[in-house]
C-alpha cells in the first residue's frame, strides 16, 4: 500500500523540559487507512499531531506527509491536509458557510467573494454536498453563534475537507460530545472514507473509536508501546481469548477440565477457560458435566489499553 504518511526517528524536546515530548517514534501510514493514535494524558499524540500538520516544529527526525517534507514543502503539505484540533476554532460572528468561505479563501482553494452566489460554482457544490452529508443544509446561513457542540464540530469537520485534502488529521475530535453526535460523526467519516479513499489520522481517548481503526499505535511516554490492528493489539496485550463456562456442578466441571489439562480461574459461579493450543471446540467436546452457560469471550482493546497504561513500560 502507498504509505501517505512517513514519519522516522521523530523527536520533540520543548525548551527547558527534562524529557522528549516524542522520543524516536517512526511509523507510516497508508493511503486511505484509519490509523488511531492512542495513550495516556502527556502521551505526546497532541505533539506528534501538531508536527506532522507543520504547526509545531520538529528537534530531529523526519516527516513525509503525501510525499512531501513537512519543513521543505510545508505549503504543499497544508494544501494535502484537513485538521481539526481539540478547540473549535470558529468565528461566531460568521454564518456556517462564511467560516468555510473564509476557510477556503485563506488556503487559496478558492478565490474569495463577499457573496455566497458569486462564489464559483464548484465551491458551491462541494458546500452543499458536504452540508448534505454532515446534516447542517438548513443551516448553513445561520449564525454559528447558536450551534450547538455537535454542529459545530460538523461545521469544522465541512471547513477541513473543502479543499479536498488525501489526510485528515483529527485531535480528540468527539471530546464533549453526546453520544449521538459521536455516533453521526463516525457514520460521515466512514462514508468520506469509502467515498473519497480519505486517510484518517486520529487521536483519542474513547477506545471504542479506536476499535474501528484499522491500525492503533498505542504511545506512552513519547515512544510507541505497541502498533498493529487492534486484534493483534488486544491479544498482545490483554491475553487471548477465553471461554466462559457455567454449571449447577462446578466442581465436577472443575475435575473434568483438570483431566483435560487446561488452565482455568474461577470468576464466581463461571470458570474462565484459557484453550491455549487447543480450539474452543475440541475443549468443549470432552466435557460431559451439563453447561448452563457457553461463551467465547475475546479482549477488549480497553483492556489492552488498561494493561498497557497500568504496565507502565513499552512491551
Ligand atoms: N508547549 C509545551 N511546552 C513544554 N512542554 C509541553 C508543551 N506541550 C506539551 N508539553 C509536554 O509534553 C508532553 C506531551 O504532551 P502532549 O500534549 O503531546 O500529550 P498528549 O498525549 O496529547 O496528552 P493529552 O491526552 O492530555 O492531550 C507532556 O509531558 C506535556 O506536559
Amino acid at each position: 500500500m502507498e504509505s501517505v504518511i512517513e514519519v522516522n526517528q521523530l523527536v520533540k524536546k520543548y525548551r527547558k523540559a527534562e524529557k522528549p515530548a516524542v522520543d524516536g517514534i517512526s511509523f507510516e501510514v497508508g493511503k486511505g487507512e484509519f490509523f488511531a493514535l492512542l495513550g495516556p494524558n502527556g502521551a505526546g499524540k497532541t505533539t506528534t499531531i501538531s508536527i506532522l500538520t507543520t504547526t509545531l516544529t520538529k528537534t530531529s527526525g523526519s516527516v513525509r506527509i503525501a510525499g512531501w517534507d513537512i519543513e521543505k514543502d510545508a505549503a504543499q503539505v497544508r494544501r494535502n491536509v484537513g485538521i481539526i484540533f481539540q478547540n473549535p476554532s470558529l468565528d461566531l460572528d460568521l454564518t456556517a458557510e462564511e467560516n468555510i468561505r473564509l476557510h477556503a479563501s485563506i488556503y487559496g482553494v478558492f478565490p474569495y467573494r463577499p457573496l455566497y452566489r458569486m462564489m464559483p460554482a464548484a465551491y458551491r457544490k462541494r458546500v452543499e454536498e458536504l452540508a448534505e452529508v454532515v446534516g447542517l443544509r438548513d443551516n448553513l446561513f445561520r449564525k454559528t453563534r447558536g450551534f450547538s457542540g455537535g454542529m459545530k464540530r460538523k461545521l469544522e469537520i465541512m471547513r477541513s475537507l473543502i479543499h479536498k485534502p488525501q489526510i485528515l488529521f483529527l485531535d480528540e475530535p468527539t471530546q464533549g460530545l453526546d453520544a449521538s453526535a459521536r455516533q453521526s460523526i463516525w457514520a460521515y467519516l466512514k462514508q468520506l472514507r469509502q467515498e473519497e479513499n480519505l486517510t484518517v489520522f486520529l487521536t483519542t481517548h474513547y477506545l471504542e473509536e479506536a476499535e474501528e481503526a484499522d491500525r492503533v499505535c498505542m504511545v506512552t511516554g513519547g515512544r510507541i508501546a505497541v502498533l498493529g490492528t487492534p486484534d493483534k493489539i488486544k491479544r498482545q496485550l490483554a491475553g487471548p481469548e477465553r471461554i466462559m463456562l457455567g454449571s449447577e456442578e462446578l466442581e465436577s466441571l472443575k475435575s473434568e477440565l483438570d483431566g483435560l489439562g487446561v488452565a482455568y480461574e474461577q470468576q464466581q459461579d463461571t470458570l474462565a477457560v484459557f484453550p491455549g493450543q487447543r480450539s474452543a471446540q475440541q475443549i468443549v467436546s470432552g466435557i460431559r458435566t451439563p453447561l448452563s452457560r457457553l461463551d467465547i469471550r475475546q479482549p477488549t482493546l480497553e483492556e489492552a489499553y488498561l494493561s498497557l497504561i497500568q504496565g507502565g513500560e513499552a512491551v
